[in-house]
């Protein structure tokens, strides 16, 4: 038993996604599928539109340059692609889903032509929700979760970055670390939860010196990294300076004049006789151990090799 032509077209048009069949110049030439207004906007008005007439330049082009790559392989395309129905002439009104959505769009070659042109059937599948999903681990895997500044592993990743750009262009890169003061002694004092308000409330304002390209991260429990592209330690002294002032009056009026909380900072920059990412830790973190040796809260400069 087979499904006749109009059983077929049911089929079709019960299909979760929105199926378009593109010819080569781009005409919407077919449409089945995606009754559901939760995942997709009807998209019917599109039907013997271009894509050039309804979508902006780059959004078209873009589907252009997939419709002849599909073409050109003879195969199945994927690609994933954002696009808002505010971006579409004719689903502007319509009932949907709001703000910019992606989707996953598999092209494949028409066998045969469509009002004598070669074409493509097209079904775009809403991946909104996983890209959204995908984007939160990769956030989550990045974070600290307390200070939800950046943790160890995006901090390695940005250092190898400028570590590969002035070891090829000579880019400079500059490096904090610090290291509160005493932090057990708060911690036995006033308890781990204000400790850890604390650490909060120093990264928030540790944040406000620095510029956007500039990242903080956390490197252990009460140890902290600022990696300064573009930045010569003698720039970063200062910069260290100002955080370390912040920081030891800020953290007081921000959460409780009784707290006494006070960092110790090394500054180092990357150097032509560096051969690893490890030297230049390596040299900040002297520089801690300088500062809080020679009495806490201050900031040491270490830039030599
Ligand atoms: N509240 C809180 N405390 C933390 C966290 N991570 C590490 N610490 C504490 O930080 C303290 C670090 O103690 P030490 O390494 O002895 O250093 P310190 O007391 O700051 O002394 P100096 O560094 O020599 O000035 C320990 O008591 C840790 O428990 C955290 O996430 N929250």
């Amino acid at each position: 038993m087979y499904l006749d032509r109009d059983q077929m077209l049911v089929v079709l048009n019960a299909l979760p996604d929105p199926v378009f069949v593109l010819t080569e110049t781009g005409l919407y030439a077919g449409l089945y599928g995606h009754a559901d207004p939760k995942y997709y906007h009807d998209a019917k008005d599109l039907l013997g539109a271009s894509v050039r007439d309804v979508m902006p330049a780059e959004v078209a082009e873009s589907i252009m340059e997939h419709i002849q790559e599909a073409l050109h392989r003879n195969g199945l395309l994927k690609v994933e692609y954002p696009l808002s129905s505010q971006q579409v002439k004719g689903l502007e009104n319509s009932a949907g889903p709001g703000g910019t959505l992606w989707f996953e769009g598999h092209v494949q070659p028409f066998p045969g032509l469509v009002d004598g042109e070669r074409a493509v059937i097209w079904v775009a599948r809403n991946i909104t929700r996983r890209k959204q999903l995908e984007d939160e681990l990769l956030e989550a895997s990045q974070t600290d979760p307390l200070t939800h500044v950046a943790n160890r592993r995006r901090l390695m990743e940005v250092l190898e970055f400028h570590f590969g750009a002035y070891r090829r262009y000579r880019h400079p890169m500059a490096l904090i670390m610090f290291d509160l003061d005493h932090f057990k002694q708060l911690n036995d004092r006033f308890g781990h939860l204000t400790g850890d308000r604390v650490l909060r409330c120093l990264c928030d304002l540790c944040r406000q010196d620095l510029r956007e390209n500039d990242l903080l991260a956390r490197f252990g429990g009460e140890e902290f990294m600022i990696v300064l592209p573009s930045t010569t330690a003698e720039r970063a002294a200062q910069t260290a300076e100002r955080i370390r002032t912040h920081i030891s009056t800020g953290v007081a009026a921000e959460l409780d004049e009784e707290l006494n909380v006070t960092i110790s900072l090394g500054v180092s920059e990357l150097l032509e006789t560096d051969t690893s990412l490890e030297q230049v830790i390596q040299r900040v973190d002297d520089a801690v151990y300088q500062a809080k040796d020679e009495g806490r809260d201050r900031v040491v400069v270490n830039a030599a090799g």
